[in-house]
């Protein structure tokens, strides 16, 4: 994939004007907290001091993993062909979080194995039926993973709005979100391999011994494409040219759990402002959230000991990231309002 341009948010003479009319809405000062933070990044990406967010869209990728056959997820590989039938029905929590905050809901299927029936509401851009085992060879072929990029990029130019909400369904893919934060951040595995569905305390010792071997496999790879491709996950890598096309288009990325965050790791690696562009909605109860968290310098809006994935936390942080937005715009100053600031003017 030609990856885009992506320009830097950073704009000393607009933050100020942003920060000022922050500091002049009718509140002590700074007394919304990291709302105004957001207010301020929002205002930056769409380069004005009143930022409008239209038609946002919520995005569920969707794909299947090798190295589901190993035994590293609680769960079957079915299930990810499943869960996306319960989405596009309304029954998944992504679903009901989704209808509450307002936001329609596309699923795509970036490589699930499984033939899905095509109705309204589904993309099908299947690269193949499910990766290869990683701990055998690489997961993906640079092509399947250029690919792979160039169908999340066109995802994006496909849909309307400026704010990008993102989920992913996939067994196994916690396995494939901690190799690439083992491998992009340097976090040990002993930090980056959790319980993904609910693996028990010897499930995780299983899950970690089969992911350092596919580590080793792929010891020799550097280049951020390469480990992308060796260590998967085809709704990772569409994801990641989801974010990189958003960005480019200065679109608000509103990321979700620890697999969306470890697109968002590889998205960086090949454009780090990439970073810019992202809201973090949630620190959650997976084992290598918060240490993938710490290295994207992220300070994320909520904490509910979540550990679900498929966009539900990006769905249930958005009224947040309305709430900042309203706040810029809606909000009396203390000069429209009539009401004495500090200096008793
Ligand atoms: C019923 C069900 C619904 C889900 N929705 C999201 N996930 C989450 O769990 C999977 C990752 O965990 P692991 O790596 O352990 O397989 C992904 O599909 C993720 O979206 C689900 C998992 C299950 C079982
Ligand atoms: O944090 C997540 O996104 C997550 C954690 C466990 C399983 N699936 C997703």
């Amino acid at each position: 994939m030609n990856v885009p341009e992506i320009l830097p948010i950073a704009d000393a003479a607009l933050a100020a004007r942003l920060q000022q009319r922050i500091d002049r809405k009718t509140k002590p000062l700074g007394a919304l907290g990291r709302l105004e933070a957001l207010a301020l990044q929002l205002g930056l990406v769409q380069r004005t001091e009143a930022p409008v967010l239209t038609a946002p869209q919520l995005v569920v990728f969707a794909a299947d993993h090798g190295l589901a056959r190993r035994g590293v997820s609680a769960y079957p590989q079915d299930v990810t062909w499943q869960m996306v039938e319960n989405m596009l029905a309304g029954g998944a929590a992504v679903s009901v979080f989704a209808r509450q905050a307002g936001l329609p809901v596309t699923l795509v299927d970036a490589g699930v194995a499984h033939d899905f029936a095509p109705r309204e509401g589904l993309l099908l851009r299947k690269i193949a039926a499910g990766t290869a085992d990683a701990s055998q060879g690489p997961a993906m072929t640079a092509a399947q993973c250029e690919a792979a990029l160039a169908a999340g990029a066109e995802v994006v130019r496909s849909l309307p709005g400026n704010v990008l909400l993102l989920g992913e369904m996939g067994i196994g893919n916690t396995s494939s979100a901690a190799l690439l934060l083992a491998r992009l951040a340097g976090v040990p595995l002993e930090a980056a391999v959790g319980r993904g569905t609910g693996l028990d305390a010897a499930g995780v010792v299983r899950k970690r011994a089969l992911l350092a071997q596919v580590l080793e496999r792929h010891a020799a790879l550097r280049a951020p494409a390469d480990l992308l491709a060796a260590l998967g996950g085809f709704e990772i890598a569409m994801l990641a040219g989801a974010m990189l096309q958003a960005a480019h288009e200065r679109r608000v990325i509103v990321v979700d759990g620890f697999i969306v965050a470890a697109a968002a790791l590889a998205a960086r690696a090949l454009r780090p402002a990439v970073r810019d562009y992202c809201v973090f909605s949630h620190r959650g109860a997976e084992a290598g959230h918060a240490a993938l968290l710490r290295t994207l310098q992220a300070q994320p809006l909520l904490d509910l000991e979540m550990r679900l994935g498929e966009g539900s936390a990006a769905a249930l942080a958005w009224p947040l990231v309305q709430a900042a937005a309203g706040m810029l715009n809606e909000m009396a100053s203390f000069e429209s309002a009539g009401v004495s600031d500090r200096e008793g003017r």
